[in-house]
């Protein structure tokens, strides 16, 4: 299973082509819908998402309710494009006429300067429409998609912050991905502790009353995931080396762990090592979950436990040195709008990047070209690893 996604953030939509779909998956635009208005949401996100309301069409592999096993396109539209049509639009223009809105003062933080130099731009919205993480919005979809497929097999994943400006939220994950949602879902910065919430929303609002931006830490947990997903033979089939790249794919994340991560390197073996168990209802289980639910590149069937660290967003009111690309001059930043923390909208693209590559996983261990067959696959393996 694979996919492509196009489309410019001010252009006139995002696409994405999905290929290796099995048939007859039940999928929905309300159930993709629900979460495209997930990631619009929570605290410290800017005034570009008082225009978008974003919703999918599904244009083709699905066909009453459910995939055909041809290729499936989705479309979310930016209403924003109105506004930019004579900036963005793809028709030559002649050499008379302005090209508006040019962009020739980069960033600090963001693709605008190395994207320039790289493909040879001087009006840097060519880098930067591309580079925004308004790309984001169809990656949940593609996410909302696997979630879909991953819900036949009763796996289950959700997403919560753990930190923001180091504000932080010290509890550890719960194994239930229904309580982590209930919570996270009421909650602006979708943090599962009420006090620190409002600690996290009140350095939000100081960092934007300085001009300021914050990062933060997101954690992703799964749960009902079989025991063997991905594989220890070859580089680029380890499951977990790919949550990494994945993870760190979305706009400004910088680092991911597994399980307790870094702090691995502060503990012996023996507080690290999850001891392996054994139960007549159960099979092989593990004590722990330090680390996890990876070993070897593959899943330990425990719940998978990942977080990603996001930077603070680059475009800041308070200004920082850089220089004019025309004038060599530096400059002060001056801005129109920006995000000054999407830490909380991250959290549900972590959760969609993460589903997508296991679904992609669980389409590798069990291959087929109908879900119920896909499923028949499953129930006999999971019995195989019970007995084993
Ligand atoms: C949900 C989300 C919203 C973002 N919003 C903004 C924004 O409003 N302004 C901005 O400068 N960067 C924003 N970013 C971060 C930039 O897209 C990112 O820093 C940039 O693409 C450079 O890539 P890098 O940080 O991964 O190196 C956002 C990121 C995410 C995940
Ligand atoms: C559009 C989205 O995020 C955008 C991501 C982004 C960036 O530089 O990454 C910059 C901003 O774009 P604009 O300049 O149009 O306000 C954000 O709003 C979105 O999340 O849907």
């Amino acid at each position: 299973m694979r996919f492509l996604t196009a489309g410019e953030s001010h252009g006139p939509q995002l696409t994405a082509i999905i290929e290796g779909l099995p048939a007859h998956l039940e999928l929905t635009a309300d159930a993709i819908n629900r979460e495209l208005k997930r990631r619009q949401g929570g605290y410290g996100r800017g005034r570009r998402m008082k225009i978008e309301s974003d919703q999918v069409q599904i244009l083709s592999g699905v066909r009453h309710g459910q995939t055909t096993g041809a290729p499936v396109t989705l479309v979310v539209q930016n209403k924003d494009w109105k506004n930019w049509q004579d900036i963005m639009g793809p028709d030559p223009i002649d050499a008379s006429q302005e090209v508006k809105k040019q962009v020739t003062r980069p960033r600090p933080g963001h693709a605008d300067l190395n994207g320039a130099i790289k493909y040879g731009h001087r009006d840097m919205r060519n880098v930067l429409e591309r580079s925004s993480a308004r790309e984001t919005t169809i990656r949940v979809a593609l996410g909302a998609v696997a979630k879909q497929l991953l819900s036949q097999f009763g796996i289950e994943i959700a997403g919560r912050v753990v930190e923001i400006g180091g504000v932080k939220d010290e509890q550890e994950y719960a194994s239930s991905v229904k309580d982590i949602q209930s919570i996270t879902e009421a909650s602006p910065v979708r943090c599962m502790d009420k006090e620190i919430e409002q600690k996290m929303i009140a350095a939000i609002d100081e960092a934007k009353k300085n001009g300021d931006s914050l990062g933060g830490v997101v954690e992703v947990i799964v749960t009902g995931v079989p025991v063997g997903l991905g594989s220890h033979v070859h580089f680029d089939r380890k499951l977990d080396a790919r949550i990494a790249m994945a993870v760190t794919s979305i706009n400004a994340f910088k680092g991911v762990e597994f399980g307790i991560g870094f702090r691995a390197a502060e503990k012996p073996g023996s507080q690290v090592h999850d001891e392996i168990i054994w139960s007549e209802d159960k099979g092989y289980t593990r004590k722990t979950n330090r680390l996890g639910g990876f070993e070897g590149g593959m899943t330990t069937g425990m719940p998978i436990v990942v977080r990603g660290v996001m930077k603070p967003i680059p475009t800041l009111y308070k200004p920082l040195q850089s220089v004019d690309i025309e004038t060599k001059e530096p400059f002060s930043a001056s801005i129109e709008r920006s995000d000054n923390c999407a830490v909380p909208a991250a959290s549900v693209v972590c959760e969609s990047v993460v589903a997508w590559e296991i679904a992609q996983a669980m389409m590798e261990k069990f291959p087929s070209d109908r879900i119920e067959e896909m499923k028949e696959a499953f129930e006999k393996y999971q019995e195989w690893a019970m007995n084993f």
